[in-house]
């Protein structure tokens, strides 16, 4: 029996649906990959760290956290550790990077990443940051240290898009990607659609748990540019940055516009796309006139598309329907699992 030890970096929505998968999942993984999971440190921003090289009782994990808020100070795995300390030296295997999305510098997540690959750890990050902004470094690195580095996680939870591109698109050269990859915009402008209040909207979505910890992250497009970044950066290999993405976010958009669409007999969605022409890329998130009925127009609620063109495999869509934490913590889950299955 092998045994994987893990960090996880956050524990919030993403870092406690995927531990209560993990445990879920412990007795097949122990059954089919002749391995054992073990959580070995937890930080997170404001709510204490844990930290117990012996494995970390992930039910009373979280539902300490779920009760009262913050980890339970007078127990055992209970430690000061920040998420830095964590990396450098806790006794680990894989890092699993699930702390907020800073869009605009992509850290503190990337240096965790780097720092632990450095230490010849694989990698896990749900966060896109690190993918939208150093995304070559950091394959670089991997590359270097021989360690493995995985993201499903950063566009449409835990679809397998860059998995399909690894494992069955092999030699397939993608020439545009599409589609609508933020769950909040699509979301806001279906509900205001309906009559609700903007605010509103949002408390809903952040209960539900897609929401950015910062909603003009979502609202402003920056989480799209950073998802349409991502996939050009994996797919294409085309090293952009986000601030290199033509942006317009939702802010803008009125409950008088979206009305004035649906006379039109149209739809207002955020539209990524990213193509590649002549080795140049370009990147644009722009709200969009949609014509009712298209593709595009029923991607509802918190589902996502993406589009992928290719030049053996023509046009693939892959749609992800009405996704919730559960996917996400997948996403996180199906890397981790790509980590044991090639060790084996
Ligand atoms: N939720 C979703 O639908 C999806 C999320 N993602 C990505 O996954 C990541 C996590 O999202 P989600 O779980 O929803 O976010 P949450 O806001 O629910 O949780 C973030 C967690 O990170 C902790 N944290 C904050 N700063 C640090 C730090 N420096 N070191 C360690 N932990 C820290 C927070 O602690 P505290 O609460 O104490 O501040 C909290 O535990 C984000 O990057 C997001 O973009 C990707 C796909 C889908
Ligand atoms: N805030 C994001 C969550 C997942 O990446 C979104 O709304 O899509």
């Amino acid at each position: 029996m092998r045994t994987l030890k893990l960090a996880l970096l956050g524990f919030g929505n993403a870092g406690r649906t995927f531990a209560k998968i993990l445990e879920d999942k412990k007795q097949e993984i122990r059954e089919n990959m002749e391995s054992d999971i073990l959580v070995t440190g937890i930080t997170t921003g404001s709510r204490g760290s844990l930290y117990n090289p012996e494995g970390i009782d992930l039910k009373k994990a979280w539902s300490d956290l779920e009760k009262q808020g913050s980890f339970d100070r007078n127990g055992n795995d209970y430690s000061q550790m920040t998420s830095m300390e964590l990396v450098e030296s806790g006794e680990y295997d894989v890092i699993v990077e699930m702390t907020p999305l800073n869009i605009f510098t992509g850290q503190p997540a990337t240096d965790h990443l780097r720092k632990a690959m450095e230490r010849g750890k694989h990698a896990v990050t749900a966060n896109k940051g690190p993918i939208a902004w150093h995304y070559k470094e950091l394959k670089n690195l991997a590359e270097k240290m021989n360690v493995q580095f995985y993201y499903e996680t950063t566009v449409m939870d835990g679809t397998p898009i860059f998995n399909l591109k690894d494992e069955t698109l092999k030699f397939c050269k993608v020439t545009e990607v599409s589609g609508i990859l933020n769950t909040t915009t699509n979301y806001v402008l279906e509900e205001l659609a309906k009559g609700k209040n903007y605010d509103d909207v949002i408390a809903e979505g952040k209960k539900i748990g897609f929401v950015e910890a910062d909603p003009s992250m979502d609202i402003e497009g920056w989480d799209a540019a950073a998802k349409i970044t991502a996939l050009l950066n994996v797919l294409m290999e085309a090293d952009i940055t986000p601030k290199d993405v033509d942006r317009t976010g939702i802010e803008k958009i009125t409950i008088e516009d979206i009305k004035e669409a649906d006379q039109q007999g149209k739809i207002i969605k955020l539209l990524c796309k990213g193509t590649m022409k002549e080795g140049k890329v370009a990147a644009s998130v722009k709200p969009t006139l949609v014509e009712q009925g298209d593709l595009m127009s029923v991607i509802e609620g918190t589902s996502s598309v993406v589009q992928i063109t290719t030049d053996l495999m023509g046009k693939l869509t892959i749609i992800e329907h009405d996704p919730d934490l559960l996917q996400t913590g997948y996403g996180v889950f199906s890397d981790v699992l790509r980590i044991v299955r090639n060790l084996v």
